[in-house]
């Protein structure tokens, strides 16, 4: 068992560094507590990796990425560069295609302190447990872009190869849970929906014990706050696990509630990032929830330094800290970032019997 981690901290821009300070500070409160060692870099990305580097990722931040263990993400993105032609998202966008992390692993649980954060109804949210697989480095994000005076147009590409990849990670996490897996395209329109479709029929063959249905994502996205019990695993294409997954965040009742992990090949750092964006209008307050920053540092000890148990220490943490009322504004709560902070540390090893 590792017990020295390598860390990049990318904080990013708007609420990112107040999220992902909050998510260093439960880090090092967790490596007193297991007795581990953290090395964390620090690096600028988005709008502040623009200001003061004159690019949105430098390529030495790529590289650092590459040689650590894992990855921190915070969030990108400034309004001062809306529309312009140096965008800060493409920082993010940069290196995700750099280390190749397609399979971006969206978890969305109700949590039972919160069953009335949510504007849906209790009995709608009761219970609810998806894992969200969305593919992360193909589709329209990243085919070639024509920005014309009066027409524009992003291609959608996806290869037979880009889908197998992260239908096998998605048939995987559903043998691991319920055995369901939904796959979610737009194959009544789009070739890329049609050759998405019929190549996870073909990767269904290898998993006889995962039971696969096909939902069209207009119809995936009523049914994800109508009756989200009937999904467990859902793989999609980038843009749709983008909507979705936000549209999902209304079900643990904020975006602040849901992290992420992107993960390439076996053997390669992942890059774990917060579902949520850098939120400027409460950037600076101090009131930001940093409870998807944390449970995603939790994400990166499960699958990207392969420490369950601390995994499980920051999850519970935070569960215990949300049933004791520490709960941010956009909760419903009155607590600022720092009093959840602060709660979360004090609970980290409640439950193992030695704190
Ligand atoms: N991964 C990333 O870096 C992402 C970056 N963005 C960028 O972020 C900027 C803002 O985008 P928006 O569409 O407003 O999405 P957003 O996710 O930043 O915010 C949407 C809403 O959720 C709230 N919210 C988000 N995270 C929260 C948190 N931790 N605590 C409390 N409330 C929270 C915000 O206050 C806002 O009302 C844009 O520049 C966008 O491109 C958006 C999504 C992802
Ligand atoms: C590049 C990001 C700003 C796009 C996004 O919203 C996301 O990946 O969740
Ligand atoms: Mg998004």
């Amino acid at each position: 068992m590792a017990d020295r981690f390598d860390i990049l901290l990318l904080p990013g821009d708007g609420i990112g560094p107040e999220v992902i300070g909050a998510a260093r500070r439960v880090l090092d409160a967790a490596a007193d507590h297991f007795g581990f060692e953290l090395a964390c870099d620090e690096r600028l990305v988005g709008a502040a990796a623009i200001r003061a580097e004159g690019a949105p990722v430098s390529e030495e931040t790529i590289q650092a990425a590459k040689s650590s263990d894992a990855i921190l993400f915070g969030a990108v993105g400034d309004p001062e560069f809306d529309g312009g032609d140096v965008r800060p998202e493409a920082g993010l966008l940069a290196l995700r295609k750099a280390l190749d992390t397609f399979a971006n692993l969206r978890p969305v649980a109700a949590i039972p302190a919160l069953l009335d954060a949510s504007p849906l109804k209790r009995e709608i949210v009761e219970g609810v447990d998806v894992l969200i697989v969305r593919e992360l480095t193909g589709g329209s994000y990243f085919g070639e872009k024509v920005e014309a005076f009066d027409y524009s147009s992003d291609l959608s590409v996806y290869t037979k190869e880009e889908v197998v990849r992260v239908a096998r990670v998605a048939f995987e996490a559903a043998g691991r849970r319920k055995g369901r897996l939904t796959s979610v395209d737009k194959a009544n329109v789009m070739a890329t929906g049609r050759l998405w479709r019929k190549v996870v029929n073909e990767v269904a063959e290898e998993y006889p014990d995962v039971e696969l249905d096909h939902v069209l994502a207009d119809a995936a996205a009523m049914h994800l706050i109508q009756n989200p019990r009937r999904f467990d695993v859902i793989v999609t294409d980038n843009l749709f696990g983008d909507m979705l997954s936000d549209e999902a965040s209304v079900l643990p009742g904020s975006m602040g509630m849901l992290p992420s992990a992107s993960l390439g090949a076996p053997g390669t750092p992942g890059l774990f990032e917060p579902v949520h964006g850098s939120a400027p209008d409460i950037a600076g307050k101090g009131v930001a929830n940093p409870y998807a920053a944390i449970l995603t540092a939790a994400m990166m000890f499960r699958h990207g330094l392969d420490r369950p148990d601390v995994s499980d220490a920051l999850e519970r943490a935070v569960s215990t800290a949300t049933e004791a009322g520490f709960l941010t504004r956009d909760l419903g709560g009155d607590k600022n970032t720092e009093e959840v902070t602060q709660a979360v540390i004090r609970w980290i090893g409640a439950g193992e019997g030695h704190m």
